[in-house]
C-alpha cells in the first residue's frame, strides 16, 4: 500500500497507526466530542451509497421457542432447520439462560469500555490468535477502512485463559456467560446435526464448541454515520456463533437482496451460521452476510459474541464437506482444505473480504 495514497498528501498509514498507537478507541474519540470521523473511517461510495436499510422489507429472522425442546423435538428440529437453510440467522427464545445473566454479561462488557482510557490502555494490544486483548478493529490495518467499534476478546477454548488475565470488571461475567452461550451453542448443534439427519452428538464429536472465542464488542455514537460502519460486510468463518446485544439497534443481515434490520427480542440470542458449518453440511445451512451500521444513538450498542471453532481436524489434517452428508446425487460442492488454509485465509485479510467458501466451491 502506497504511503500517500492520493494528492492531497494525506497519509493514511501515518494517520491509522496514530490512533492506534494513542489507543484511544473509537470510544475514546467519540468521548472526546468530535464532530467529524478521522479520514480512514471513511468507506467507499458503494458502501455508502447501500447504507441504509431496504426496509420496505418487513421481514424479521425467525424465532425458535426452545421450550418444548423435549416434547416436541422433531417440530423444533424443523423450525431450526429451516431458519438455518433459508436465513442463515435466527433467534432462539427460551433457551434456559436466565435474563438476568444476560443482562450482567453486557452490562459488565460495557462497563469494561466505560472505563478511562488509562485502564483500558493496559489491556490494548494486537495478538489475535490467543489470549486476551482490547482493541479497536482487529484487522485495523488489513482493511481498506476502518470501521467504529472497538472490541475485548478472550479466547477461552481450548485452554482458558488465566483468570487474573481476564479484565476484573468483566471477568466473573465472561466466564459465566462462555459458559451459558457453550450450553446453548451444543444444544442448537444438536438440533442442527440431527436437521441433516444426523446423530445429535456428531458436531460435539467433532469438537466445534472446544476452539472458541469470545468478542465483548462497543459500537459508541458515531457522528457521522452515514460515512462509516460499525462493522463492515461479512460472513463468520466459523462453524456457529452466538450473539448477545443490548437494545441499541445497528445488526443487519442480507436476504434476499436486502438488508433486513435483526431486532433484539427481549430474552432472545441471536444465532447465526458460519462457513464451516455451511462447508461440513455441504452447503445445507447458509453463511450469511451480515453488518453493522455506524451507531447514531446517544448510548452505546454493545454485542457480546461467541464464536465457535472446530479444535481438531481431520487425522489427514483435511477438513470437507461431511461424508454422510455426500451420495451420488449429492456430490461434495466444496473440496476439502487444510486447517492452515483455514487460519491463513482468516488472518491474511479484512473481514470484508473474499471468504474461504469462494475459495473451495467446485465449479462444475
Ligand atoms: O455486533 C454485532 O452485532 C455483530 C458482530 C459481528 O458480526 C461479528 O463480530 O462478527
Ligand atoms: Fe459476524
Amino acid at each position: 500500500m502506497a504511503a500517500i495514497d492520493d494528492n492531497s498528501g494525506y497519509n493514511r498509514m501515518k494517520e491509522v497507526k496514530k490512533f492506534d498507537e494513542s489507543k484511544i478507541g473509537v470510544k475514546g474519540l467519540s468521548d472526546s466530542g468530535i464532530t467529524s470521523i478521522p479520514q480512514f473511517f471513511v468507506h467507499d461510495p458503494e458502501t455508502l451509497s447501500d447504507l441504509k436499510s431496504s426496509s420496505s422489507h418487513t421481514a424479521t429472522i425467525p424465532t425458535i421457542d426452545l421450550s418444548k425442546i423435549n416434547s416436541h423435538r422433531p417440530t423444533i428440529v424443523d423450525q431450526i432447520t429451516v431458519a438455518a437453510k433459508t436465513w442463515g440467522f435466527f433467534q432462539v427464545i427460551n433457551h434456559g439462560v436466565p435474563i438476568l445473566i444476560l443482562e450482567e454479561t453486557v452490562n459488565a462488557i460495557k462497563a469494561f469500555h466505560d472505563q478511562p482510557h488509562e485502564v483500558k490502555a493496559k489491556y490494548y494490544k494486537r495478538e489475535e490468535g490467543k489470549g486476551v486483548m482490547y482493541s479497536s478493529n482487529n484487522d485495523l490495518y488489513r482493511t481498506k477502512a476502518a470501521s467504529w467499534h472497538d472490541s475485548l476478546q478472550a479466547w477461552m477454548g481450548p485452554e482458558p485463559p488465566e483468570v487474573e488475565e481476564l479484565p476484573e470488571i468483566c471477568r466473573k461475567e465472561v466466564v459465566a456467560w462462555d459458559l451459558h452461550a457453550t450450553n446453548v451453542a451444543e444444544t442448537v448443534m444438536e438440533l442442527l446435526s440431527e436437521g441433516l439427519g444426523l446423530e445429535a452428538g456428531k458436531f460435539k464429536e467433532l469438537t466445534f464448541s472446544d476452539a472458541r472465542v469470545l468478542v465483548g464488542h462497543c459500537y459508541p455514537y458515531c457522528p457521522q454515520p452515514d460515512r462509516t460502519m460499525g462493522i463492515t460486510s461479512h460472513t463468520d468463518p466459523g462453524i456457529v456463533t452466538v450473539l448477545l446485544q443490548n437494545h441499541v439497534p445497528g445488526l443487519q443481515v442480507r436476504h434476499e437482496d436486502e438488508w433486513v434490520d435483526v431486532k433484539a427480542v427481549p430474552g432472545g440470542l441471536i444465532i447465526n451460521v458460519g462457513d464451516m458449518l455451511q462447508i461440513i453440511s455441504n452447503g445445507e445451512y447458509k453463511s450469511v452476510q451480515h453488518r453493522v451500521l455506524a451507531n447514531s444513538c446517544k448510548e452505546v450498542r454493545i454485542s457480546v459474541v461467541i464464536f465457535f471453532n472446530l479444535s481438531k481436524w481431520n487425522e489427514d489434517g483435511y477438513c470437507g464437506p461431511l461424508p454422510a452428508l455426500l451420495s451420488p446425487e449429492k456430490p461434495p460442492i466444496y473440496r476439502n482444505f487444510t486447517q492452515r488454509e483455514f487460519v491463513e485465509n482468516f488472518y491474511s485479510k479484512g473481514i470484508d473480504s473474499k471468504s474461504l467458501i469462494e475459495k473451495i466451491t467446485i465449479h462444475s
